[in-house]
């Protein structure tokens, strides 16, 4: 099975990509909808509320004052992280185990911070969501409660544009129409099944 890591920064078309997979028939697996499960209940929630009280409630983590406890102690963010990241590589590996048992020849991770995290280094292709800088701004000043501000300390948290893309097997550009990022998907899909499938024949024929 050949495992891929679906990345980009904020707002670069990672989610349209990984619906567009998931039509195609690719399992992709959200590490962003995991850590909405975790804080839905759970060990989790019962973590984060002893690292940061008055965060969460009996319907789990309440996210907008979990931020604001960051926003007042960015540093925390880190022991945040360390409660979090690895029950989410936890629920990856069982999805990658339930998908190998399966006989997919391909399944995808998608990770916002994928580089972030060194989770590259373990995935077989990297595929990177990209758009020009102010194609990404324009898009993500039309989402409701962003401001330009809290723009740029978003994007000043993540590692920039152009280093995901100098270290991505697959740079997929997202600033022209849906139907083009859509055709260059299918593009590497059809690369990474043939690679499957030359992997299978080299070990098992
Ligand atoms: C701080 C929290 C509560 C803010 O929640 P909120 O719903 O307001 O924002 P959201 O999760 O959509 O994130 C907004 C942007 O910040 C980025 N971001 C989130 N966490 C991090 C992080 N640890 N480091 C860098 N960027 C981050 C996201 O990729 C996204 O681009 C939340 O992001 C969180 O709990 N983060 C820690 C867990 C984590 O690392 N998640 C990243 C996905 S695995
Ligand atoms: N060619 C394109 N490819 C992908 N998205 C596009 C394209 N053109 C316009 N868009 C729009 O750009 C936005 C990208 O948002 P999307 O939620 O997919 O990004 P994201 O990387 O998942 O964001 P986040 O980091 O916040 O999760 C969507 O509103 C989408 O409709």
């Amino acid at each position: 099975m050949i495992v891929v890591g679906l990345t980009g920064s904020i707002g670069m078309g990672k989610s349209t990509a990984a619906a567009h997979l998931r039509a195609r028939g690719l399992p992709v697996f959200d590490a962003d909808a995991e850590v909405h499960r975790l804080y839905a209940g759970g060990k989790a929630v019962e973590r984060i509320e002893r690292a940061f009280p008055g965060t969460t409630s009996a319907t789990g983590v309440d996210r907008g004052k979990l931020s604001a406890a960051l926003i007042a102690y960015p540093a925390r963010l880190r022991e945040l992280e360390a409660i979090v990241h690895p029950m989410v590589r936890e629920a990856e590996r069982s999805f990658l185990r339930g998908e190998a048992k399966r006989g997919a020849p391909v399944a995808v991770l998608e990770i916002p911070l994928l580089f972030e995290t060194e989770l590259n280094r373990l995935m077989d292709a990297v595929i990177v969501l990209s758009a020009p800088a102010e194609i990404q701004r324009a898009r993500l000043l039309e989402r409701p409660g962003m401001s330009a501000q809290k723009l740029e300390q978003l994007l000043a948290r993540q590692l920039p544009d152009a280093e995901k893309r100098a270290r991505a097997d697959f740079v997929v550009d997202t600033g022209g129409s849906i139907e083009e990022t859509r055709a260059k998907l299918d593009g590497i899909v059809t690369q990474l099944q043939s690679w499957s499938s030359q992997a299978y024949a080299r070990h098992w024929a």
